[in-house]
């Protein structure tokens, strides 16, 4: 969503004034009777520089819109643009090489290999593509994430909390545009999941980065700097500076609309 203060914070390499952008995407599932309109001709606009969180009902259309807007599923009718790139049209091959090179992905499952340390499955992505890190940012990164003494360790020898950090990493390696985070903090306890939401802030706030994080934890949208609700497959609701409260009251109006 556009804010003045986003746009001032708008220093993009590639001149656009959003990391991500969509315009009446639609996606369905199925055809005839039995489609299911996952997203309904949805207008949205991501902040570059900015944490903006994704919330509504299940099945309101959350991870449709994430998977739509990073480029990892079809649309049905619409626009998406990545930056200034419209990656509605783009190949496979188009597609792979784009979300390679400008967009980190965060999972609810860390999705680290069991057999590489640390260091190797933050750098395995750069390393499948064959690019080289660029030192200075990863050792930000490995510093601000508190990885230092842990880079050497495997996954298994690491807290839940710890993968995670490792999973914020590796999205973060490669100084992506733009960090899609679906429900990142969902295996954990409450305290890993409250150290993985401070390094998304410090990701955005003290790196400069872009998150967008899917979840159904109104304390976890509270670390965000926008909400924006689903219900449905539209956007019907969205909610600057948001506090766990207020979005838990928010929250509890879909429930309203359903049991009515
Ligand atoms: N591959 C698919 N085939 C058919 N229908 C699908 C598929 N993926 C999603 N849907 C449907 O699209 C709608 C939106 O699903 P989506 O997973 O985006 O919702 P969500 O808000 O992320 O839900 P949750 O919070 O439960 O993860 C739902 O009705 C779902 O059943």
């Amino acid at each position: 969503m556009s804010t003045p203060a986003a746009a001032q914070a708008d220093s993009v390499a590639d001149g656009a004034p959003f990391a991500a952008r969509a315009t009446g995407l639609t996606k369905a599932y199925g055809s005839g009777e039995t489609a299911v309109i996952a997203l309904d001709a949805v207008d949205v606009e991501i902040a570059r520089g900015r944490f903006t969180a994704v919330m509504g009902p299940s099945g309101s259309g959350k991870s449709t819109l994430m998977h739509c807007l990073a480029g990892l599923d079809s649309v049905s009718a619409g626009q998406v643009w990545l930056g200034t790139t419209q990656i509605t049209g783009l190949s496979e091959r188009e597609l792979t090489r784009l979300r390679r090179d400008r967009v980190g992905f965060m999972f609810q499952s860390f999705n680290l290999l069991p057999t590489l340390n640390a260091l190797e499955n933050i750098t395995l992505p750069m390393d499948i593509a064959g690019r080289k890190a660029d030192k200075e940012w990863l050792d930000r990164v490995i510093d601000t994430l508190g990885l230092g003494d842990r880079l050497t360790h495997r996954p298994a020898q690491l807290s839940g909390g710890q993968q995670q950090r490792v999973a914020c990493a590796r999205a973060l390696a490669s100084r992506p545009e733009l960090i899609f985070a679906d429900e990142p903090t969902g295996n954990l306890d409450s305290r890993s999941g409250l150290e993985v939401l401070s390094f998304l802030r410090e990701a955005v706030d003290a790196l400069g980065q872009t998150v967008v994080m899917v979840t159904h934890d109104p304390g976890a949208a509270a670390h965000s700097d926008l909400v924006l609700f689903l219900g449905d497959g539209r956007i019907v609701d969205e909610m600057p500076d948001p506090t766990a409260e207020a979005v838990l009251e928010r929250m509890k109006r879909f429930d309203g609309i359903r049991k009515s």
